[in-house]
């Protein structure tokens, strides 16, 4: 067997893809108890979740809406719909809020580059469970009546929306990046 074939295997399933049945209480846990196994210089642990699922992803979708049209009097109405449905398709949205620490030895990129560890991990957990996940942001993520609406404190920042359920179909692979024309070799 190939010793990366899950990691192989690992591709985003649009969220528009995920439906029932989401993970239960029990999955998420064992999902972001894996997550929070990522390097952590300092051990800030500097992110938190929060669980959007059932009417409250209907209830964000229409904040959403209402904000997309106060942001753009004019956008069309097929934006705004889309907006309001951003979180209605998977079952579980799990956002994972970046705790950042300015000022701190050490620095606010490498507590921002663990939490997007955290996020990658969410998607691979996701996926060991039999699950579809997409880390969506979208404007929504950086709006901050958005923000302050979900709670987020001056320090806190939306590092990604993780959509989790179960894929309606099979998502298309996408081309991947050729690693070789990547490597380079530093020569002193
Ligand atoms: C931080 C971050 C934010 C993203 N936000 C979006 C987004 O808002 N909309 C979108 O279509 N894809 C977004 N993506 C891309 C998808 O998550 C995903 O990478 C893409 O659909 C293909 O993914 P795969 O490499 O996981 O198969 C984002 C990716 C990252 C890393």
């Amino acid at each position: 067997m190939n010793p990366f074939e899950f990691l192989r295997r690992r591709r985003s399933v649009p969220s528009r893809l995920l439906g029932e049945p989401g993970p239960s209480h029990d999955q998420v846990l064992a999902m972001l108890t894996e997550a929070v196994r990522v390097p952590d210089h300092g051990k800030l642990a500097p992110w938190r979740f929060l669980r959007i699922q059932g009417l409250a992803r209907d209830t964000l979708g229409e904040l959403l809406a209402a904000r997309a049209v106060e942001r753009d009097p004019q956008a069309p109405a097929a934006a705004v719909e889309k907006d309001r449905q951003r979180f209605s398709h998977a079952p579980v949205v799990l956002a994972v809020v970046g705790r950042l620490t300015p000022g701190h030895k050490v620095p606010v990129q490498e507590q921002l580059l663990s939490g997007g560890a955290v996020c990658f991990a969410l998607l691979q957990a996701a996926q060991a469970l039999g699950f579809g996940a997409q880390w969506l942001t979208g404007w929504a993520a950086y709006d901050p009546v958005v923000t302050a609406r979900l709670g987020l404190g001056p320090d806190e920042t939306v590092l990604g929306f993780i959509h989790v359920g179960t894929p309606s179909e099979e998502a298309p692979e996408r081309q991947r990046p050729d690693a070789a024309a990547l490597l380079g070799d530093w020569t002193p």
